[in-house]
């Protein structure tokens, strides 16, 4: 059924629906996320595959995620030595926020004047307000019959602490007379400016996009990183499988880099099997442009479609045992490109949903998650109180993460690992 609904009527469901309120930067209508499928939606892609997400980028930028990579492993470290627990989810996100914000914006949020935590503790409270966001998006209609809006306080409030923190980016590369090197940012502000441009951009799109990225790029990744360790924490044999994997392909004495994930295909199937059983957006919505048959059944037009992506990789049918961590059962797979494809293509794996509205981000996300767990089990080993994690799920916003966030305490492997690799 999925591989019917996204295959066959892949541009008639390329459209989100209704934004909850129209002006805020965060699901708004400026929005790229929220965008239907148009003019404006095609202008933005180009310049987030070519200066972000598609292949010549991500080599492009492929120092700044090293060394971000590298300041996460020496931030464990420090912890280590003091013998401090560790809360991964946050570990996870301070990596991934700096990695996407310094290939976006050139620069991390700084940590002195406490920007860094005021972003974080924001990508913190949006995801949370996301189950709102959704029920004011279907109720929206209804509720302005009667003058109600839904939330609106709430969401005008992130919005207008995004608008803030955005302005202050905004105006950095604006007052750059001469630019070293062009990212998203100035690419954008450069389109804004330009009257010939053939798509009119302003400023607050360019904020909500930036706005998608900080959350897309980040709390995905930090979710499926912290249940990712858990499991692996709870499988010792996986733990093991993975450690001989690294040290007889990366070796002992640097560490793990992207290039080397190629050549690591039980660490690759760890993370498609965190995914395949985690996925940090379970459901996720379209909404048809046209009415049409699907499934033998005719659905009008503007109808939403809510597809849950945690139970189709959860479908005894298709997967065997699909409720055990298996990252085997993607090894077959990972020998051929295109063996893999075909297997996907019957849409039981949808963590990053499917054709034109699928996620950008997919090929930059697979390298944040190999990295990230890949350095964590090359340099540490982890101690956790008790026996085992707790793996109860619970929902923040429309997120899926754990009850009990996981906290552990790294101890250095001792590999002579030195800085400024
Ligand atoms: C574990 C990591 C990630 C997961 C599981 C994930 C998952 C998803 C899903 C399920 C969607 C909706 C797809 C659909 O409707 O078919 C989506 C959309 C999107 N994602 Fe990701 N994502 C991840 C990482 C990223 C990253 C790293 C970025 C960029 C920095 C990103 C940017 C986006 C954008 C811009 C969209 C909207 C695409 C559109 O509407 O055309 N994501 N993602």
């Amino acid at each position: 059924m999925a591989s019917e609904i996204f295959k066959s009527h892949d541009v008639n469901i390329s459209s989100r629906g209704l934004p909850p309120i129209d002006e805020s930067l965060f699901f708004g209508e400026t929005g790229f996320f929220s965008a239907p499928h148009g003019d404006y939606w095609k202008f933005m892609k180009k310049p987030l595959i070519t200066k972000l997400l598609g292949p010549h980028a991500i080599e492009r930028l492929r120092a700044v995620r090293a060394e971000e990579l590298e300041r996460f492993y020496f931030r464990l470290l420090e912890k280590a030595r003091k013998k401090e627990c560790v809360e991964i989810r946050r570990e996870a996100m301070i990596f991934t926020n700096n990695s996407t914000c310094k290939m976006i914006v050139g620069r991390t949020c700084s940590e002195e004047d406490g920007e860094g935590e005021r972003v974080w503790g924001l990508i913190t409270e949006s995801i949370s307000l996301t189950k709102k966001v959704l029920f004011t998006t279907l109720l929206r209609k209804p509720l302005e019959k009667l003058g109600i809006s839904l939330f609106k306080e709430e969401i005008m409030g992130i919005s207008e602490r995004y608008d803030k923190v955005l302005e202050t980016f905004l105006a950095e590369h604006e007052n750059v007379a001469e630019k070293q090197g062009m990212n998203l940012m100035d690419v954008l502000l450069e389109a804004k400016g330009d009257e010939k441009s053939e798509y009119k951009i302003t400023r607050d799109q360019i904020k909500a996009l930036f706005v998608e990225l900080f959350l897309g790029g980040t709390d995905t990744s930090k979710q499926t990183i912290q249940w990712k360790m858990a499991e692996i924490i709870n499988n010792p044999s996986t733990m093991e499988r993975m450690r001989e994997e690294i040290d007889s392909v990366v070796g002992k004495s640097r560490l793990i880099q992207e290039t080397d994930l190629p050549n690591l295909p039980y660490l690759q199937g760890v993370v498609k099997e965190g995914l395949r059983l985690y996925p940090p957006i379970p459901v996720f919505g379209r909404r048809l442009q046209e009415g049409c048959v699907m499934g033998g059944f005719y659905v009008p037009e503007k109808t939403t479609l809510v597809v849950n992506g945690y139970a189709v990789m959860r479908d005894s049918d298709y997967w065997e045992n699909p409720d055990d961590f298996k990252p085997e059962r993607f090894l077959a797979s990972l020998g051929s490109e295109q063996e893999d494809a075909t297997k996907e293509k019957v849409l039981k794996y949808l963590p990053f949903g499917s054709e034109r509205r699928g996620c950008p981000g997919t090929n930059l996300a697979y390298i944040f998650l190999g990295t990230a767990i890949g350095m964590m089990i090359q340099c540490f080993d982890w101690k956790i109180e008790g026996d085992k994690v707790n793996m109860e799920e619970t929902l923040s916003g429309m997120v899926l993460t754990m009850a009990h966030p996981l906290k552990c305490t790294p101890i250095p492997r001792g590999l002579p690992i030195s800085k400024g690799l």
